[in-house]
């Protein structure tokens, strides 16, 4: 029979060293070598890490389609296990029906309506900080990047909880850390078998676990004894009273753990991570912290927490943390497993044959074919009738689609009042003229941390004791 229809393209594909493919390529410098393909190709390229065939998408329209019209054929990839292991079934990991109910049972809980609930304890932990800094030696050079993770830390431990953990936030804290520290390690860690072996440092995760785990089927616990008329503004709160619309049915305290553990972790190092940056961009672009300031002082003065209504008018603010989030994409790449073949214009991705499916917002956001000035730190890229003028899914700081972060909202609300508050008080400086480069694991982290000079501004913003 004869067919119009025209055979697939091949997809590029790079030859890469006898059974590894490109793996140590990958692993040795991840940003450098994804750079140099999106500088070779225009929309797909395919290349073999770990034993696995892996495709490279290119372009917000192929994007579009993985995480919006299509999605319904793709699942997570194989990078999420090393979430698994901690985070058991919760939004971040789970598929189907069963994710489609929690998410549908959580989704209230970020309303924007309920996050207005949270802005006070944002505001309440923000401001801890800033009379911590002012009672504090600030001669040296501050480690801001660690200050972030505590601050975002205790800003989701308090949204989740409100205060009935902060007898147990040391110990959840030190817990997160090792729990952080040993998902990185098996980021790269291809012998994925080991970690079932008892060496110390899966002993020592292990126990980190059973610590968080305790201290939240506590609290559950606690909660589930008092009084149905005790009402908690807190997330964990509104995800205990939530129910499923069809069944009526309620979260099961595993349901609730692993909700909690996933919001934990998924909420707070990628905030810290952008507000470090944040501070990094601003303090080596002197004229924008000044527009910045201009627009802080006009919508709260020298001395009003954010509010809010007032959240809604810091316009500029917005455009800042967006930007920041172009160039420094916490969740700078993600990855899907496609279950049937797709096709993408005139390339077919096989299955079987092609396993993971690589977004990497990281490129997007500095592809030169969507942003003006791609390099350059530029909030007006995010002026709205730049906006217009731009696929969607050019820029994907949150992800896309049915799996779009949940904590959007949440996380746009509190990098506004740390920014706003910290930089009304406080003036940041770079350390040295050295280019803080980016580090990527499961979020892009300032390389070996960051470090600025961070000093009170005379006469601004609040009194605190
Ligand atoms: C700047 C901060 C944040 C960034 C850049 C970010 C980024 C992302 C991205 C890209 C995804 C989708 C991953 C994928 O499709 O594979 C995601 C999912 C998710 N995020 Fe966030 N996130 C942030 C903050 C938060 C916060 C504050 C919370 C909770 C309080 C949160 C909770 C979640 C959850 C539960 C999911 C899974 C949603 C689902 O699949 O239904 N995130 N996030």
């Amino acid at each position: 029979m004869v067919t119009d229809e025209k055979p697939p393209k091949p997809i590029p594909k790079l030859k890469g060293v006898p059974f590894v493919g490109s793996t140590f390529d990958f692993a040795r410098d991840p940003l450098g070598f994804l750079t140099g393909l999106q500088r070779q190709y225009d929309r797909l390229v395919q290349f073999k890490a770990v034993g696995r065939l892996i495709t490279l998408t290119l372009t917000p329209e192929d994007a579009k389609h993985i995480l919006q019209e299509n999605n319904k054929n793709y699942v997570k990839s194989a990078a999420y296990d090393v979430l698994k292991m901690f985070l058991g079934n919760g939004l971040l990991n789970s598929e189907g029906d069963f994710w489609r109910r929690q998410r549908r049972l959580a989704q209230p809980a970020f309303h924007k309506q309920r996050l207005a609930l949270l802005v006070d304890g944002m505001n309440h932990e923000t401001t801890g900080l800033i009379s911590q800094w002012k009672n504090r030696d600030l001669t040296g050079p501050l480690l801001v990047s660690e200050e972030m993770m505590h601050l975002a830390l205790a800003v989701v431990t308090r949204s989740l909880f409100s205060s009935d953990v902060k007898n147990h936030l040391e110990n959840v804290s030190e817990s997160i850390t090792i729990i952080i520290q040993t998902a990185y390690k098996e980021l790269f860690n291809f012998f994925p078998f080991t970690r079932n072996w008892p060496t110390p440092r899966t002993v020592r995760y292990r126990r980190a676990v059973r610590k968080t785990e305790a201290i939240i089927y506590e609290i559950i616990e606690s909660r589930r004894r008092q009084p149905a008329e005790i009402r908690h503004d807190d997330l964990l709160g509104m995800l205990m009273e939530t129910r499923d619309e069809e069944t009526g049915e309620q979260m099961t305290n595993q349901q609730l753990r692993d909700e909690v553990t996933t919001i934990f972790m998924a909420g707070h190092e990628t905030t810290a991570n952008a507000l470090s940056w944040t501070f990094y961009l601003l303090a080596t672009h002197p004229d924008i912290t000044e527009k910045l300031r201009e627009e802080i002082n006009r919508v709260l003065g020298p001395s009003n927490l954010p509010t809010i209504e007032t959240l809604r008018e810091l316009t500029y603010t917005t455009q800042v943390i967006q930007e920041t989030m172009r160039l420094y994409p916490p969740a700078w790449i993600f990855g899907r497993q496609p279950l049937h073949s797709d096709q993408f214009g005139d390339y077919r991705v096989e299955v079987p044959g092609a396993d993971g499916m690589l977004i990497c917002p990281y490129l997007l956001h500095r592809d030169p074919r969507y942003w003006e000035k791609p390099e350059a730190f530029h909030p007006e890229h995010f002026l709205p009738e730049q906006v217009k003028l731009r696929p969607t899914y050019a820029y994907l700081p949150f992800g896309g689609g049915p799996r779009l972060c949940i904590g959007n909202n949440f996380a746009m609300m509190e990098m506004q009042i740390v920014l706003t508050l910290l930089i009304r008080d406080f003036d940041f400086q770079p350390v040295d003229q050295k280019i803080v480069e980016p580090e990527p694991g499961i979020t892009l982290r300032p390389k070996g941390g960051l470090q600025l000079r961070v000093q009170p501004r005379p006469n601004a913003g609040l009194r605190v004791s």
